[in-house]
């Protein structure tokens, strides 16, 4: 009887943080460490409790930013499995304008905001991240998960724009312009790389159920230009 080919496959629950004050004030938030809210803290518990399912889990993974570590730990507390932090797994890095509202970089970054709505993977806000150097971070972070976690199941708590970066890539768009898919916080994603040595081939299982986190508050939207107003 030939012998069974080992499992390659890296199954993958993708989380974004739960809420934080700026993400409600529609701030570029980027590597500034801001801590969950009360919301966010509650998201992360019903999330946690949700996960308390997913005994499957060998590993929780997460963003070395607090709102990334509060979110994974209540998972953490209800699997008893310990949160391995990456700086990889950090959002896009926006530089000088991180902490700013889309108006304030507006008046004091005119340029760079007209910059950021051409769309291009080449821009980066002054001293940030541009588009492109941040796929090929998070690419390169999901082939090294991958590498290390062949045939196993894991939770990775991350950013909105990871999840973003992982949607065009999977569905092979443009790595730059408007979000074409729903990243809420604290939402449940699942996701399955079946070769670490092709990172870029990215199957999605699942993608923003929410169902755990019915009865809260809204969640801010962001429209076209990602953080220019609240849609509600
Ligand atoms: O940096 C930000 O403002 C947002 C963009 O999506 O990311 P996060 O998911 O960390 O709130």
């Amino acid at each position: 009887m030939p012998t069974p080919k080992p499992d390659t496959t890296t199954d993958l629950i993708l989380i974004r943080h739960g809420e934080t004050a700026w993400n409600r004030e529609l701030r570029f938030q980027g590597h500034a460490d801001v801590p969950l809210n009360d919301i966010g803290h509650e998201q992360a518990r019903r999330l946690g409790l949700r996960l308390a399912g997913e005994t499957v889990v060998q590993h929780i993974l997460s963003s070395d930013l607090m709102r990334a570590q509060q979110t994974a730990a209540p998972a953490a507390s209800q699997l008893s499995l310990p949160v391995v932090t990456s700086a990889g797994l950090r959002e896009q890095f926006f530089g000088v304008v991180e902490g700013m509202r889309s108006d304030e970089i507006q008046s004091l970054h005119p340029r760079a905001w007209e910059e950021w709505l051409e769309f291009r993977e080449d821009h980066a806000m002054p001293e940030g991240e541009t588009a492109r150097e941040f796929h090929t971070r998070i690419i390169a972070a999901l082939g090294s998960i991958a590498a290390a976690h062949k045939g196993q199941h894991l939770i990775v708590v991350t950013h909105g724009g990871v999840l973003d970066m992982v949607w065009r890539t999977a569905r092979g768009l443009s790595l730059s312009g408007p979000r074409q898919s729903d990243i809420p916080n604290a939402g449940f994603n699942r996701i399955r790389i079946a070769d670490a040595a092709r990172p870029d081939d990215i199957e999605i299982v699942e993608w923003a159920d929410t169902r755990h986190l019915a009865d809260l508050p809204p969640q801010p939207t962001y429209d076209q230009t990602r953080h220019l107003k609240n849609k509600d």
